[in-house]
Protein backbone atom coordinates (compact mmCIF):
# COMPACT_ATOMS: atom_id res chain seq x y z
CA UNK A 1 0.00 0.00 0.00
CA UNK A 2 1.49 3.50 -1.08
CA UNK A 3 0.66 6.15 1.09
CA UNK A 4 1.73 9.75 -1.08
CA UNK A 5 0.47 13.00 -1.23
CA UNK A 6 1.87 13.52 -5.05
CA UNK A 7 -1.49 12.48 -6.67
CA UNK A 8 -2.05 15.89 -6.42
CA UNK A 9 -2.57 18.21 -9.40
CA UNK A 10 -2.57 22.08 -8.89
CA UNK A 11 -5.81 23.65 -10.43
CA UNK A 12 -4.28 24.12 -14.19
CA UNK A 13 -3.00 20.61 -14.10
CA UNK A 14 -6.70 19.63 -13.48
CA UNK A 15 -8.00 21.64 -15.86
CA UNK A 16 -5.76 20.98 -18.62
CA UNK A 17 -6.45 16.96 -18.10
CA UNK A 18 -10.10 17.26 -18.46
CA UNK A 19 -9.88 19.17 -21.68
CA UNK A 20 -7.03 16.93 -23.40
CA UNK A 21 -9.60 13.35 -21.58
CA UNK A 22 -12.53 15.01 -22.02
CA UNK A 23 -12.08 15.85 -25.92
CA UNK A 24 -11.16 12.89 -27.14
CA UNK A 25 -14.36 11.04 -25.79
CA UNK A 26 -16.28 10.18 -28.35
CA UNK A 27 -20.53 10.81 -28.59
CA UNK A 28 -22.24 7.41 -30.70
CA UNK A 29 -25.29 7.83 -31.54
CA UNK A 30 -28.06 4.59 -31.30
CA UNK A 31 -25.41 2.48 -29.96
CA UNK A 32 -25.88 -0.52 -28.21
CA UNK A 33 -29.71 0.49 -29.16
CA UNK A 34 -31.80 3.20 -30.49
CA UNK A 35 -32.01 6.55 -28.29
CA UNK A 36 -28.70 6.30 -26.66
CA UNK A 37 -25.65 7.83 -27.20
CA UNK A 38 -22.59 6.05 -26.32
CA UNK A 39 -19.70 7.76 -24.58
CA UNK A 40 -16.80 5.86 -26.10
CA UNK A 41 -13.38 5.29 -24.62
CA UNK A 42 -10.84 4.18 -27.01
CA UNK A 43 -10.08 7.29 -28.45
CA UNK A 44 -8.83 7.86 -25.08
CA UNK A 45 -7.01 4.42 -24.68
CA UNK A 46 -5.26 4.46 -28.09
CA UNK A 47 -3.59 8.36 -26.81
CA UNK A 48 -0.68 7.72 -24.21
CA UNK A 49 -1.20 10.83 -23.24
CA UNK A 50 -4.19 11.29 -22.69
CA UNK A 51 -4.10 8.10 -20.72
CA UNK A 52 -1.58 9.63 -17.97
CA UNK A 53 -3.42 12.38 -17.75
CA UNK A 54 -7.09 10.28 -17.14
CA UNK A 55 -4.72 7.81 -14.57
CA UNK A 56 -3.58 11.27 -12.55
CA UNK A 57 -6.98 12.50 -13.03
CA UNK A 58 -8.40 9.57 -11.32
CA UNK A 59 -5.47 9.66 -8.75
CA UNK A 60 -5.98 13.36 -7.61
CA UNK A 61 -9.45 12.39 -7.23
CA UNK A 62 -8.53 10.16 -4.97
CA UNK A 63 -5.45 11.06 -3.21
CA UNK A 64 -6.95 11.18 0.73
CA UNK A 65 -7.21 7.67 -0.11
CA UNK A 66 -3.87 6.56 -0.70
CA UNK A 67 -2.15 4.38 2.43
CA UNK A 68 -6.11 3.85 3.54
CA UNK A 69 -7.32 1.33 0.54
CA UNK A 70 -6.78 -2.25 0.73
CA UNK A 71 -8.60 -3.39 -2.51
CA UNK A 72 -9.85 -1.92 -5.79
CA UNK A 73 -12.98 -3.86 -7.27
CA UNK A 74 -12.80 -2.90 -10.82
CA UNK A 75 -16.40 -4.14 -13.40
CA UNK A 76 -15.97 -5.65 -16.44
CA UNK A 77 -14.45 -5.20 -18.69
CA UNK A 78 -14.40 -1.25 -18.80
CA UNK A 79 -13.65 -0.92 -15.35
CA UNK A 80 -10.74 -3.04 -15.86
CA UNK A 81 -8.89 -0.74 -17.93
CA UNK A 82 -8.51 2.02 -15.14
CA UNK A 83 -9.15 -0.33 -12.25
CA UNK A 84 -5.88 -2.02 -12.53
CA UNK A 85 -3.32 0.76 -13.49
CA UNK A 86 -5.03 2.66 -10.33
CA UNK A 87 -4.40 -0.16 -8.29
CA UNK A 88 -0.71 -0.58 -9.49
CA UNK A 89 -0.01 2.99 -8.73
CA UNK A 90 -1.59 2.65 -5.07
CA UNK A 91 0.30 -0.48 -4.04
CA UNK A 92 -2.55 -2.59 -3.95
CA UNK A 93 -4.52 -5.77 -5.15
CA UNK A 94 -7.38 -5.62 -8.14
CA UNK A 95 -10.03 -7.56 -7.59
CA UNK A 96 -12.47 -8.29 -10.67
CA UNK A 97 -16.18 -8.48 -11.11
CA UNK A 98 -16.82 -10.07 -13.64
CA UNK A 99 -20.22 -11.35 -16.18
CA UNK A 100 -21.24 -14.53 -15.99
CA UNK A 101 -19.54 -17.53 -16.96
CA UNK A 102 -15.76 -16.02 -16.36
CA UNK A 103 -14.62 -16.76 -12.83
CA UNK A 104 -13.21 -20.28 -12.70
CA UNK A 105 -13.36 -20.54 -8.63
CA UNK A 106 -16.37 -20.45 -6.44
CA UNK A 107 -18.23 -16.81 -6.70
CA UNK A 108 -21.36 -14.51 -5.19
CA UNK A 109 -23.93 -13.43 -7.38
CA UNK A 110 -26.34 -10.18 -7.98
CA UNK A 111 -28.43 -8.98 -10.81
CA UNK A 112 -29.11 -5.65 -11.56
CA UNK A 113 -30.20 -3.31 -14.54
CA UNK A 114 -28.68 -0.68 -16.44
CA UNK A 115 -29.14 2.29 -19.28
CA UNK A 116 -29.32 -0.51 -22.17
CA UNK A 117 -30.82 -3.69 -20.71
CA UNK A 118 -29.82 -5.72 -17.62
CA UNK A 119 -27.16 -7.92 -16.22
CA UNK A 120 -25.53 -9.87 -13.88
CA UNK A 121 -21.94 -9.86 -11.99
CA UNK A 122 -20.09 -12.41 -10.10
CA UNK A 123 -17.10 -11.82 -7.42
CA UNK A 124 -14.90 -14.89 -6.08
CA UNK A 125 -16.26 -16.01 -2.85
CA UNK A 126 -12.65 -15.26 -1.32
CA UNK A 127 -11.50 -11.93 -3.20
CA UNK A 128 -12.30 -10.24 -0.44
CA UNK A 129 -11.30 -10.68 3.35
CA UNK A 130 -13.38 -9.07 6.04
CA UNK A 131 -12.92 -5.51 6.93
CA UNK A 132 -11.09 -4.86 3.50
CA UNK A 133 -11.64 -1.33 2.51
CA UNK A 134 -12.83 -1.20 -1.12
CA UNK A 135 -12.29 1.55 -3.92
CA UNK A 136 -14.83 0.60 -6.81
CA UNK A 137 -13.38 1.85 -10.53
CA UNK A 138 -15.26 1.88 -13.57
CA UNK A 139 -15.25 3.95 -16.88
CA UNK A 140 -18.88 5.41 -16.40
CA UNK A 141 -21.43 5.79 -13.88
CA UNK A 142 -24.88 5.82 -15.87
CA UNK A 143 -27.99 4.66 -13.56
CA UNK A 144 -25.31 3.57 -11.08
CA UNK A 145 -26.93 -0.30 -11.61
CA UNK A 146 -23.73 -1.59 -12.40
CA UNK A 147 -21.74 -0.17 -9.40
CA UNK A 148 -24.64 -0.84 -6.53
CA UNK A 149 -24.29 -4.58 -7.77
CA UNK A 150 -20.72 -4.31 -7.28
CA UNK A 151 -21.24 -2.58 -3.87
CA UNK A 152 -23.42 -4.95 -2.82
CA UNK A 153 -20.82 -7.96 -3.68
CA UNK A 154 -18.37 -6.37 -1.72
CA UNK A 155 -20.31 -5.77 1.02
CA UNK A 156 -21.89 -9.40 0.87
CA UNK A 157 -18.15 -10.71 1.26
CA UNK A 158 -17.76 -8.45 4.34
CA UNK A 159 -16.35 -5.75 2.66
CA UNK A 160 -16.58 -1.99 3.15
CA UNK A 161 -16.82 0.18 -0.14
CA UNK A 162 -15.66 3.53 0.79
CA UNK A 163 -15.37 5.27 -2.08
CA UNK A 164 -16.75 5.13 -5.95
CA UNK A 165 -14.47 6.19 -8.57
CA UNK A 166 -15.75 7.01 -12.87
CA UNK A 167 -14.44 8.53 -15.38
CA UNK A 168 -17.60 9.63 -16.83
CA UNK A 169 -21.13 10.70 -15.11
CA UNK A 170 -24.16 10.91 -17.19
CA UNK A 171 -26.05 13.01 -14.16
CA UNK A 172 -29.33 12.75 -16.26
CA UNK A 173 -29.64 8.68 -14.96
CA UNK A 174 -28.96 9.94 -11.29
CA UNK A 175 -26.89 6.90 -10.37
CA UNK A 176 -25.14 9.39 -7.81
CA UNK A 177 -28.08 9.08 -6.32
CA UNK A 178 -29.10 5.65 -6.26
CA UNK A 179 -25.39 5.13 -4.79
CA UNK A 180 -26.10 7.50 -1.96
CA UNK A 181 -24.37 7.62 0.87
CA UNK A 182 -21.60 5.98 -1.10
CA UNK A 183 -18.85 8.60 -1.93
CA UNK A 184 -18.59 9.47 -5.91
CA UNK A 185 -15.99 10.36 -7.53
CA UNK A 186 -16.54 11.42 -11.49
CA UNK A 187 -14.84 13.56 -13.39
CA UNK A 188 -16.07 13.97 -16.83
CA UNK A 189 -20.31 14.60 -16.38
CA UNK A 190 -21.51 14.67 -20.01
O1 LIG B 1 -24.58 2.89 -14.29
P1 LIG B 1 -25.13 1.81 -15.18
O2 LIG B 1 -26.46 2.16 -15.77
O3 LIG B 1 -25.13 0.48 -14.52
O4 LIG B 1 -24.16 1.72 -16.46
C1 LIG B 1 -22.77 1.78 -16.39
C2 LIG B 1 -22.13 0.52 -16.89
O5 LIG B 1 -22.41 0.34 -18.30
C3 LIG B 1 -21.17 0.11 -18.98
O6 LIG B 1 -20.80 -1.22 -19.01
P2 LIG B 1 -21.43 -2.34 -19.94
O7 LIG B 1 -22.42 -3.12 -19.15
O8 LIG B 1 -21.90 -1.71 -21.22
O9 LIG B 1 -20.22 -3.32 -20.20
P3 LIG B 1 -18.74 -3.20 -20.84
O10 LIG B 1 -17.90 -2.38 -19.84
O11 LIG B 1 -18.28 -4.59 -20.89
O12 LIG B 1 -18.82 -2.51 -22.18
C4 LIG B 1 -20.17 0.89 -18.16
O13 LIG B 1 -18.84 0.45 -18.42
C5 LIG B 1 -20.61 0.62 -16.76
O14 LIG B 1 -20.10 -0.60 -16.26
N1 LIG C 1 -24.39 6.08 -22.66
C1 LIG C 1 -23.45 5.20 -22.31
N2 LIG C 1 -22.25 5.17 -22.95
C2 LIG C 1 -21.29 4.27 -22.61
N3 LIG C 1 -21.45 3.36 -21.66
C3 LIG C 1 -22.63 3.34 -21.00
N4 LIG C 1 -23.09 2.56 -19.99
C4 LIG C 1 -24.35 2.94 -19.70
N5 LIG C 1 -24.74 3.97 -20.47
C5 LIG C 1 -23.66 4.24 -21.30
Amino acid sequence: MRESLDFRMSESERAAALRDVGSLIRGVPDFPSPGILFRDITPVLRDPGAMAAALRLHLDAVADLAGSIDRIVGVESRGFLFGMPIAHALGVGFVPARKPGKLPAATVTQSYALEYGEGTLHMHADAIDAGDRVLLVDDLLATGGTASAAARLVQRLGGEVVASLFLIELPFLKGRERLAPLRVEALLPF
